[in-house]
């Protein structure tokens, strides 16, 4: 069981109410002036990832009150009650493990009296086996020749890691496999898929938890159609057609072979499932000793979680900081911005991973919570940010607080493209946090030499307030291992914030109720009868989507 400790009614929090009286007028500025070992105290570094949190509006007497308010709602239990296979996602009866998924040190978890990770590495094994299968060019299609294409269909959990680790990790793609992904439900996603590839020679991969849900079978099915057009024999879907699913039975409905189909099991969430059979199209694409790496990565900072003190582990300090900005500034957002267009889907990935999961306003003991929970995540890499939507977090009038994450050393060192690159990552947190004091614009106008009036005209819009917080996550470089431990360290914060909020980070409640109206807006869709049985909106537009149709 998890505790159920509101957290306002810590001593923690009501200390941390009044402190921040304290450092809302304070500014960072200052904070670095006062302590020239302010970096040295407040950044950290886990094997090659320097996490530097320095540039946070916090003291260590802010520090000292976050990690209290962690030590008062349990945290150090529920981390062990995750890592011990308890079954923590109430709503769901289930135990939470992703962290078995990349368990290399293979010991022992137990969920209802039996070592999970037998069947971990039993499915490892049937992964490893087939990937090299196809990469090797060893699994033929229907007329012998060697898969060049994979198409993974799915969606959420089941598409959003492996999009994002394939695309992370291009550098580490093997030259003769060429993946896409098809997620949405519109047919323009599959369709201009289907334009690019060759039933000779594609793999689709049906990846889907629960094998139920509409998008995806959906665009199975029209997959599978558009693959017998060419193949014109059902005996080939067993060539082209795998499954990644916790539901046998349905798998088996659709007619894909029970032997092609790649298990994993109640106890992973959609969104935490890129370690598990889900990232088959990874191992397929960057081959099976990079997605090992990859879990390696992620297992490394599991135990680096599970085992370390509270002041110097990575998730649970970038998780505090999050709370004191969320529950304290009152900040909505938390942009994560990552210099570096391999993980341009970095943000998306953990928009789902962290709203999805902390998107939740009933607390543990089922109530209303009365404090705010989830930020809403947001991000696209630098410099494309810069030039966007930087203006807002500079200058407008919400505290959006930032993780920069840069790789030192580039995989294209192309000219001076990366120095460029990382000149601008150092800049922006030093101007956010800087900004630029009215002193200083009439400096710079004087020197700039404009008029008296000019200068009185224009200096207010000028002004940078700064003070904006943000953390630095420089890396060496963009490796399997080093995204597998950034990701964990992510997964991490999400928990840890869920704990402290007292509510259930595993389930998605939320994302029931649109569903269910769809199936039942669908037939209505279908026939020529006006529709009555809505709010006047929603009849409106569907009528008028039926007339402008007919
Ligand atoms: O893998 P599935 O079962 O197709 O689910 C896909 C997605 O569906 C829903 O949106 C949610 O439950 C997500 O968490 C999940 O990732």
């Amino acid at each position: 069981m998890l505790p159920t400790i509101n957290p306002t009614t810590t001593q923690a929090w009501k200390k941390l109410e009044a402190h921040y009286e304290q450092m809302q007028a304070q500014h960072l500025k200052d904070l670095f002036q006062q302590d020239p070992k302010r970096f040295e105290k407040l950044s950290l570094t886990f094997e090659d990832i320097l996490i530097d949190f320095s540039k946070n509006r916090v003291t260590q007497e802010t520090m000292q009150l976050l990690l209290q308010l962690a030590q008062e709602t349990g945290l150090q239990e529920a981390i062990d009650g995750m890592f011990s296979g308890e079954k923590i996602n109430f709503t769901e009866d289930r135990a939470v493990l992703h962290v078995a998924l990349r368990n290399s040190s293979n010991s022992p978890i137990m969920v209802d009296g039996k070592d999970v990770m037998l069947d971990v590495n039993r499915v490892l094994d049937q992964m490893k086996a087939f990937s090299e299968q196809v990469i090797s060019g060893g699994w033929k299609g229907y007329t012998g020749k060697p898969i060049t294409t994979i198409v993974n269909i799915g969606i959420g959990g089941s598409d959003l890691g492996p999009v994002m680790v394939t695309e992370a990790l291009k550098p580490y793609q093997q030259p003769n496999i060429t993946t896409y992904f098809v997620s949405n439900v519109d047919g323009t996603h599959i369709a201009e898929t289907l334009k690019k590839v060759d039933a000779e020679t594609t793999l689709f991969m049906i990846a889907s938890k629960t094998f139920t849900t509409q998008e995806t079978m959906t665009n199975a099915h029209s997959a599978r159609t558009w693959f017998l057009e060419n193949a014109k024999d059902e005996e080939h879907i067993k060539k082209h057609f795998v499954a990644i699913s916790t539901n046998t039975k349905a798998v088996s409905a659709f007619g894909i072979d029970p032997q092609n189909m790649f298990e994993f099991w109640d106890w992973v969430g959609g969104r935490y499932s890129l370690w598990s059979a889900i990232g088959l199209s990874i191992c397929c694409t960057i081959g099976f000793e990079n997605f090992r790496a990859l879990l390696d990565g992620a297992h490394a900072m599991d135990q680096h979680f599970q085992k370390t003190p509270f002041e110097k582990n990575a998730p649970v300090i970038l998780a505090l900081l999050g709370i004191w900005y969320n529950n304290f500034f009152s900040a909505e957002a938390h942009a994560l911005l990552p210099y570096d267009q391999y993980m341009h889907r970095f943000a998306a990935y953990f928009q789902q991973g962290d709203m999805e999961s902390n998107g939740k306003s009933v607390d543990r003991n089922s109530q209303p919570v009365n404090y705010q929970t989830g930020p809403i995540i947001w991000g696209e890499p630098g410099t494309n940010g810069q030039h966007a939507f930087y203006q807002l977090i500079h200058q407008g009038t919400k505290l959006i607080p930032c993780d920069f994450l840069a790789p030192a050393v580039t995989h294209n060192p192309l000219s001076d493209h990366h120095p460029k690159l990382m000149a601008n990552f150092f800049a922006q947190t030093e101007a956010l946090m800087n900004g630029k004091t009215e002193e200083e614009v009439l400096k710079e106008m004087q020197a700039a030499n404009l008029s008296e009036e000019e200068i009185k005209s224009l200096k207010d819009f000028k002004v940078f307030e700064g003070n904006r917080p943000t953390n630095s996550i420089l890396f060496k470089q963009l490796t399997p291992r080093t995204l597998g431990a950034l990701l964990a360290m992510y997964e991490h914060k999400i928990f840890v914030q869920g704990i402290i909020w007292n509510i259930y980070s595993f389930d998605q409640w939320g994302v029931e109720l649109g569903k269910q109206l769809a199936s039942k807006i669908l037939p209505e869709l279908l026939n020529e009868e006006p529709v009555t049985s809505h709010d006047s909106s929603t009849n409106g537009l569907i009528n008028q989507f039926k007339a402008f149709r007919s």
